[in-house]
This record gives structure tokens, sequence and C-alpha cells, in this order.
């Protein structure tokens, strides 16, 4: 303590010379006097300003709202202040590493053992200055629960919970660049989220970098925290997120919105996380992190007919019957009338409920159509009047229709229910594949209740997602259809008894299309073997009698034999077949047998790579011509797989499925499991495509598209549009190129299915790669002896010339799998690499599963059927 002349004494020298002192009264201890004399030789106490908007922030809103309480910011508890116990405190040094400087701010300072489950006290690394620099957080102000109980929204746990009271000042964030140029979280969690300077630094982070620790290693997979995106490795997460009582979030960012890019991620659990903590706490974590109050979608973010919401409108478009599902901030459209629902300048995404008290008056250009027509005064997109002709709604321009929620529409001012918009399945079926929404099921009409509604949780109705739609692609041959058949059989509902029935009819009449090929190729093998005996004849005796005309070759079938085939082969060259079969399929089997068996047309078989069009399956049906013609014949799996022609009637054929793709920690779900993800698998064959693949347009909102080409095409010829033939790799090349430049798969992933690897092994041996031009480069590393690596080789050489074809177009990476479409097992790998895809495209903005990725993408010498982007 300074004595009264010490302080008399350093008031002299800091006022000019011969001032006089002022009187106590009139001493302002309130203003600093700059000191203006010599150095001091003691440490001067210096108070650091405290920062009023990040004192006392934040506090948690969601226990404020449940207690009604008046928010009130907690005391500052000096022990944990960096600035009591660092500046104030003795410990007069900086922080030694930017590790350090972290550990040092850490305000949890316990951690969560998910095996013992009990709560340690962690003291690092065990170095002993660190400790120092720590020590007395271990019992500072932010406990946790002990065994990680996530707390709920809402609750209040005396003593207990983290009431995080963090301090900003000036030098704090100096000190916060990290050795990288990288901001710490501390810094970064203080400020409000989605300010530019919150992203930049975002941006900056070195992703694979553990925020608390410093870990650099890229293969340890890092969980990110939702609001600031700092990343923690596995040792560090729980110290620095504690009992994440709103999900992932670093203890400082509790209470605080999370960033909108990571809302799709809200609940679904990280493998790292779920090796961290055990099955009960991720459950309840995940749950947090999706029911509590501060990660809900505010008002403000959500604009609807051209106007912000407001806190009951968002409670009532949540809290209706049918919501619309997985709610991102953004600009809609809803007509309450109909109960459609849109993006604005958007065709319409779905149909919740109506007459919702929500948002502003529908515009009429709220979807930016363009057609004249009008629909509860929204002047409809293109897609839609399609649909709408296509279901034989009369819509000329300058229609003005009233649509209901039921679907009965009638044109404005005429009080006459024309007709249920959705009413025929063949119209929802349209609706679907142009991904338009349908109304949702509902038995006999029965329109839901709201209140069975009442009780479900808002997260509840947002898990269910939508479908996502898989566009299946291939020249013909390629092996599209065997793909959607095994995934048919894999995912799909059964095959119904009529599409039995259909079924059937085309493999009965695929075999007599087989066996017409086989006796026109007989036909000609016969001519040139007569004539080729002939002029050996002619040249051994210089004569040529009709006797030897028709002497028989190898060839040559019985007179009864031939009256068939002349007779097939006529219907064949008229087109008349389905009116022959299979109406007589029963009565000429034994025929087909016969023929097909008579030695002269299993000659002719033996040749029958010179026969174009003649399917490998061909045999495989041939030999049972008698059973496959028999009334009780019913197709069996393999049948169905080997059939050509059952998927594609008009070239577009589409199936839904689920599939079980929860995650290995899904035992926990037992009580309630998560809803499965719905798929569409849409099969387009290159037939289909032939005008100008104009209605392509209506598959813009696909997920992936599967392009399929055949490995073993890549020696074999193609009849092109000019009637000219063309390498079959190259005219597959063609078709993937033309897709891929296509406007409306611009940023839709593209996996490409090597198909037929089975076949193209065969064939290595037998006809170089260079037989196609593209591949004239292909030089294996070394000599192979065995087929199968040189297969490989081949397979990976493929694989690149697409994938740089892809990424000299797009700049992006292809994804290829390589399969053999009639082994189920192969085309169930395909799927699961597929869906694997469409989850990293999820996630790809917060790349939780980065490290997870490059490995299983970069082993392809562990997994060489697929291969990701390099
Ligand atoms: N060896 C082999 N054959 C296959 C494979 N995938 C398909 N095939 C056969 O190739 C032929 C053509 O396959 P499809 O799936 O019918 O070809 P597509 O042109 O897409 O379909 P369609 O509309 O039926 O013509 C069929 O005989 C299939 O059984 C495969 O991986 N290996």
């Amino acid at each position: 303590m300074a004595s009264e002349s010490t302080w008399e004494n350093m008031l002299r020298r800091m006022l000019p010379a011969g001032a006089p002192l002022p009187d106590e009264e009139h001493l302002d201890y309130s203003i600093a006097i700059e000191y203006a004399g010599p150095p001091v030789t003691y440490d001067v106490p210096r108070v650091d300003p405290l920062e009023i908007s990040a004192a006392g922030a934040p506090i948690r809103t969601s226990s404020i709202a449940s207690s009604g309480a008046i928010p009130v910011a907690m005391p500052v508890h000096n022990r944990v202040s960096r600035f009591s116990r660092v500046r104030n405190g003795g410990f007069n040094r900086e922080p030694r590493s930017p590790v350090e400087s972290q550990r040092s701010s850490s305000v949890s300072r316990t951690q969560f053992d998910s095996r013992s489950g009990e709560v340690e006290r962690s003291d690092f690394s065990g170095e002993v200055a660190e400790r120092e620099v720590t020590a007395d957080l271990s019992d500072s102000a932010v406990p946790v629960v002990p065994n990680s109980a996530p707390l709920r929204s809402g609750d209040v746990v005396e003593g207990k919970r983290p009431i995080t009271v963090t301090f900003h000042t000036p030098r704090d964030s100096e000190d916060d660049h990290d050795y990288d140029g990288s901001l710490s979280p501390r810094s970064v969690a203080t400020e409000p989220v989605g300010s530019p300077f919150a992203s930049v630094r975002s941006q900056q982070k070195k992703r694979w970098i553990c925020s608390r620790c410093g870990n650099g290693n890229r293969l340890k997979e890092k969980e990110a925290c939702l609001v600031c995106d700092s990343r923690y490795c596995s040792n560090c997460v729980l110290k620095a997120m504690g009992s994440m009582p709103e999900g992932r979030k670093c203890v400082s960012c509790i209470g605080m919105p999370i960033d909108e890019l990571k809302r799709s991620t809200l609940g679904k659990c990280s493998r790292m996380l779920s090796r961290v903590c055990s099955p009960l706490e991720i459950k309840q974590i995940m749950r947090a992190e999706k029911e509590c109050a501060a990660n809900q979608l505010r008002p403000e973010q959500l604009i609807v007919n051209g106007r912000q919401l407001r806190q009951e409108e968002l409670g009532e478009i949540l809290g209706c019957p049918i919501p619309p599902q997985k709610l991102k901030p953004g600009r809609y459209w809803y007509d309450k009338d109909s109960g459609l629902w849109g993006k604005e300048g958007e065709k319409p995404d779905k149909i919740i409920s109506s007459k919702l008290n929500i948002g502003g008056k529908l515009p009429m250009e709220a979807s930016n159509g363009n057609t004249r027509v009008y629909m509860n005064g929204r002047e409809i997109t293109k897609v839609e009047l399609r649909v709408l002709k296509l279901a034989n709604v009369q819509c000329p321009r300058d229609t003005h229709f009233w649509v209901y929620d039921d679907g009965s529409y009638e044109e404005e001012g005429q009080n006459n229910i024309k007709g249920n918009i959705w009413g025929k399945a063949s119209t929802r079926l349209i609706c679907s594949l142009f991904s338009l929404p349908v109304p949702p099921n509902s038995p006999s009409g029965v329109k839901e209740n709201a209140t069975n509604y009442s009780t479900r949780s808002v997260p509840e109705y947002l898990e269910h997602g939508r479908v996502q739609k898989l566009l299946l692609f291939g020249m013909e041959g390629s092996g599209t259809a065997t793909l959607f058949k095994q995934a048919k059989f894999l995912y799909g509902n059964k095959f119904s008894t009529e599409e039995m029935q259909d079924i059937k009819l085309v493999i009965q009449s695929n075999m007599y299309k087989y066996l017409s090929i086989l006796l026109e190729g007989r036909e000609q093998f016969e001519e040139e073997a007569e004539k080729e005996f002939t002029s050996l004849d002619g040249e051994g005796s210089g004569s040529e009698t009709a006797a030897d005309e028709n002497k028989p070759t190898i060839y040559s079938i019985n007179q009864r034999l031939k009256h068939f085939s002349n007779w097939l082969l006529d219907i064949m060259a008229t087109g008349d077949l389905e009116n022959f079969f299979p109406a007589a399929t029963r009565e000429y089997a034994p025929m087909v047998d016969e023929i097909w068996k008579d030695p002269a047309v299993q000659e002719a078989y033996k040749r029958r790579e010179e026969l174009h069009n003649l399917p490998d399956v061909a045999k495989y049906f041939l030999d049972r011509a008698i059973e496959i013609s028999s009334n009780e014949y019913e197709p069996s799996e393999k049948d169905i797989l080997y059939a050509e022609g059952v998927t594609q009637s008009n070239g577009v054929t589409f199936m839904d499925f689920s599939f079980d793709d929860r995650s290995p920690m899904s035992e926990i779900y037992n009580d309630n499991p998560p809803p499965l993800t719905k798929y569409q698998l849409i099969c387009i064959n290159s037939k289909g495509l032939h005008d100008g693949c104009k209605w392509l347009e209506m598959f813009e909102d696909v997920r992936v598209v599967i392009f399929c080409v055949a490995l073993s095409d890549y020696d074999q010829m193609w009849p092109t549009g000019t009637g000219e033939l063309r390498n079959k790799m190259l005219a597959s090349r063609d078709l993937f190129e033309s897709l891929v430049r296509h406007s409306c798969f611009k940023n839709t992933p593209f996996v490409l299915l090597l198909n037929k690897y089975d076949a193209f092994e065969d064939k290595m041996n037998k006809a170089p790669l260079s037989t196609c031009e593209w591949f004239g480069d292909f030089c294996p590393v070394r000599p192979h002896h065995n087929n199968h690596a040189l297969a490989q080789q081949a397979y990976y050489y493929i694989a690149v010339r697409f994938k740089d074809l892809y990424y000299s177009i797009t700049g992006q990476k292809l994804f290829v799998g390589q399969t053999r479409a009639r082994d189920r097992a192969s085309v169930d790998e395909a799927f699961k690499y597929i869906r694997e895809i469409i989850k990293w495209d999820d996630e790809k903005d917060d790349d939780i599963y980065e490290i997870n990725q490059e490995d299983s993408f970069y082993s392809t010498e562990t997994s060489p059927p697929y291969i990701g982007p390099e």
C-alpha cells in the first residue's frame, strides 16, 4: 500500500511543473491520468478493458424460455477468468504454444470415459508447466454432469450445468491466432454466427487440425462444432464439448444457433462420436441436438410468399399434420388452398397441410411460370402444364383454375368441379416421374386429423426423408436392365401376378426371336458351304450338276424342319411375331425343341460369334423350350434376370425402394428406429433417349446419375443413327458425354458402372483392348499370363479414361465401380457404394466423414472394384 507522501509525489510528477495539487474533494478518481514520469521498478497492476457485449454471453435461451425467468447474466466467476488467473494472478507468461494457449483457455476440465461411464479429471499431457497454467480451472464453474447424460433443452441442473460465461478481451483475440494463422474456437464462438468474419475464419481453418490439441493427423477423424466448425480429435472432443446438452457444440457455443449448412446433419451421429460415447449417450446427445430450442429454425429465417414468418406462424407450419419436411432457411411460396409448397421461383416441391395462415398472399409469379395458365392465382410452370395435359385436364391459355387440397378442380367462376387432378393412378405416376408432388395417400379419402399429430415433436416429422432419385442409363445390351432387375430382387417388391404373366410372354417370344436369328444364320452358312463345295467340286471335275447342288452340308436340315424355318423367318421378316406367338407357343414347342437340337442348327450355333444380335442367353432358354412353352411355366428369378426386354416397355422403368442404411449404431434406436431412406431407381435405356434427350429435363432433381457401360463392348460394333457401324465402346462414350454435358445434370454426381467384368475377363486374351481406338495406348505394365491380372489393369485403364473425360468436361471427379450384373452380390455392393456417394455428397460441405471418404476412396488396392476421385 503506497503511503500518503508517495501518492503526493506521484501526483506531482504527473502534473505539469508548478501546477497546484487539487484538494481532496476535487480529486476525480474515475479519470485515468496518463503517467509521464520515469520508469517504475515494480509491477503496475493492470486491468484489461472488458467488452460489454462479450461478458455474460451466451445465456442459454432454452433454460430461460422454459423457466420463464428474467434473463440474468451469471456473475463472473473470478476463478475461471483468464483475466484473474493469468493476468492478475501472477502467471506472468504467455502460453508457450498455440496448443497450450488453447488448453489454458479450455473451460471444461473433465473427461467422460465412455467405457467406465465415469467422469475423469483431465490432466492433459502431464506437463508440469501446463498444469500450473490450468490447475485451478479443474474445479471451475463449468462442471460436466457425471455420466454425461446430456441435458435436454430447458433442463436446469443446479450447480452442475455449464451456464457458460466467456470473456472476450482484445488481448484474447490477438492470442487466438494459431501457428497456421487460423483461429482458435474461443474467438470464433463469440462472434455472431453468419458474420462474414466467421465464415472467412472457418475457411482459413485447416479442417484436419484439432482446434484443441493441434493434432494435424489427416487420418484421424474430427468432430466439428455445429456452430463455429471447430474440429476436435477423439481425445479432445469430450473436453471441448462437455456433455453436449445441445449436441455437438463447443462448450462456449452452447446456446448459439447452428451453422445452417450443418442442419442436415443434426441428429446424425458420426462414426467418431459413436466410438467415443456409449450408445445410450449417443441416443441422448442426438436427441438433444435435434430437439433443443437453440437448434431449431428461427421464424426470421423463413420467408413465405414474400413475407418473413412470425413465431406463431413457424409454430403453425411445423406443428401442422403435414409439414414441409427437412425445412431449411429460405424463401418459399405456399398455396394455402391446394397445400402446394415450393421454393420461390421454382415448381412445386411438396404438398403440405392446406389452410395454414402463414406468410403473405400467393403471388402470381411465385413459381416463375410462363404458361399463362393459372392455379389458385399462380402462373404454373411448364412441367405442371405438361402433367395437367397428360391427366387430360383441358387447359388452354389464360385458363384460371381453382384447385383444392383433395385434388378436385374447377375453372374460376364456374362453380362446377370438373374432376380430380391426382385421382388417377397414372397421373400420380407421371407426377412422380416428373418430380411433382402428389398428396399423401390417405385411405378412402379420410383426411388426416390434426389432433392425431399434436403430441408429435417437431423433429419427428422432419425425419421423413424425401425420395432420393437414382437415374440409371446405358446403351442397349450394357446390362442396365439386369442391374435394375437385380435391384428389384434385392430391395424392391415382388413381381405381381400380372407382371409375371407379361414376363412369361416376353421370355416365350424371345425364344422364337433367338431361334429365328439362328435359323437365318444357318441358312446363310448352308449357302456358303454349298458354294464352297461346288467351287471345290468344280475345280476337280469341271462340271456342276443339280444333284451336287442338293448335296447336304453340315448345315442342312430336313424338309419338315425347313418348312417350319421358312415359315418362322417369313413371320419375323414381316414383324408379325406378336400375332402368332405366344398363342401358338405350346403347339410349336416340340418343333422348336427338335430344330434347336438338330445337329445342323447346333453347327450354326457354334458360329454364334458371327451372328449379330444373338445373345449368349439364347442357349439358356432354347435348351428349355418345352418347359418354357408350357402353360404351367413360371419364370424363376434367374429366368427373369436373363430375359431381355422385361423391364423397359417404352424406355423408362422405375421402382421405389428403401435401403437399410442405418449405421452399425442402429441398435441404439431399437425402441424408435429412424425411418429408412427412400430411393427411386429410374431406368432409361438408350432407346428412350432417341428423341434428343429432351425430356431428360424432367429428371433434373436426381441425386445421382448411374451410367452403365459393358466392358466387353470394346471389340463390338454398333449401328449408329446413320446406319454406319461404330465401335460400341465409343458409342457408349458418346452417350456418356452427351449426358454429362446435359444442362440438367450440371451439379449431379455421376457414377460409372463398368459392367460385364466377367465377360471382359474372358475376352481379354482373344481380342486386344486396342481393338477400340480410344484404348490404343494401353500397355500393361508387364506381360501377363493370366487374364485376371490383365483384365484388372485394363479395367483401371478404362476407368481412368472415363474419369479424365469427365473431369475435362465438368472439373469434377467421377466415381467408378465394377459390376457383374448377373451376380447379385456385385449389384448389392454397387448400390451400397452409390448410397455412400449420396451421403458424402450430402455431407461434403461439412465433411464430417472427410477422412473416411478419403480412406475408402483411396484404398483401391484393398477394394479394387471401386475407384473414387484421385
Ligand atoms: N456375362 C454377363 N452378362 C451380362 C451382365 N450383365 C448383363 N448381362 C447380359 O447382357 C445381356 C443384356 O443385358 P440387359 O440388362 O438385358 O441389357 P439392356 O440393353 O440394358 O436391357 P434390355 O432392355 O433388356 O435390352 C443380357 O443377356 C444379360 O443377361 C454381366 O455382368 N455379365
